[in-house]
């Protein structure tokens, strides 16, 4: 039973075929899992799919709310996830939002700062539960930052769980995680590379009181207004 029947099959060649066209992701957030599984093989099924957007208040105010209270938040991506969910919310419905964290415990952390009714209809759940489901916007807490390179758990080394966890996001996706501790797993590695390569780190921010825009995210439109963004997805990374 440890094996499921579609690993088995695997193993024949001529019985598996892979599905390469999609109906759920914009093109920016698809070529994530084709950067990181599909070797550019994956399509969009329509140009309406492949172009979808969502307008939501920008990011850029989450930013400036974030600099101002860090020195009182030690837990930075509780923070963020808080913060972005409280702007977002303004601009769709909340059950459009969906959180996504690989471990129980900081589900709980999520979900207690969740527990006001502008949250109210925010999933908060686990990667595994999201399986063959999505949501409009998708943020995801990659949870772990440790100096303990002995000590790194299995979740994350898990490529086709990662998969699943970048491919459940309509239209925008935001991952929240420490550059230094994801770079030991090798499935987050690749896909930090891939965001790298392709500018989609949005902020960096290398001590909690300094906050770096590494690019400049539809800058014109200024702090705090609902516009139209060009961006699908936002990586913010920490290094300690
Ligand atoms: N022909 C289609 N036209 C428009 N949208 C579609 C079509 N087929 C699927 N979708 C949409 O694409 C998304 C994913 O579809 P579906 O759940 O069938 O995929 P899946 O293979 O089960 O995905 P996964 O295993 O990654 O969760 C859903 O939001 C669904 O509504």
């Amino acid at each position: 039973m440890d094996e499921s029947l579609f690993k088995r099959l695997e193993l024949h060649g001529d019985a598996v075929v892979q599905l390469n066209v999609q109906y759920r992701m914009n093109r920016q957030i698809m070529s994530l899992s084709n950067s990181l599984m599909y070797e550019g093989r994956l399509e969009c099924g329509s140009e309406r799919t492949a172009a979808a957007l969502l307008a939501l208040p920008f990011l850029r105010s989450v930013q400036s709310e974030l600099t101002s209270y860090a020195e009182s938040h030690p837990q930075h991506d509780l923070a963020w996830i808080q913060a972005t969910c409280r702007h977002w919310s303004a601009g769709c419905k909340p059950s459009d939002i969906g959180v996504i964290a690989p471990y129980r415990q900081q589900l709980k952390s999520i979900s207690a700062l969740l527990q006001s009714s502008v949250f109210s209809g925010v999933e908060v759940n686990t990667v595994d539960k999201y399986q063959g489901r999505d949501k409009s916007v998708i943020v995801f807490s990659f949870v772990r930052s440790t100096a303990d390179e002995g000590n790194l758990g299995e979740l994350l080394k898990d490529w086709r769980r990662l998969n699943v966890a970048i491919t459940r996001a309509k239209h925008k996706l935001l991952m929240v995680g420490s550059i230094t501790t994801l770079r030991r797993y090798a499935p987050v590695e690749k896909l930090l590379n891939h965001l790298q390569q392709e500018n989609m780190i949005s902020f960096n921010y290398k001590s909690r009181f300094k906050f770096k825009l590494l690019r400049p995210v539809a800058a014109q439109h200024g702090v705090g207004r609902t516009c139209r963004e060009p961006t699908n997805i936002f990586t913010v990374i920490h290094r300690n």
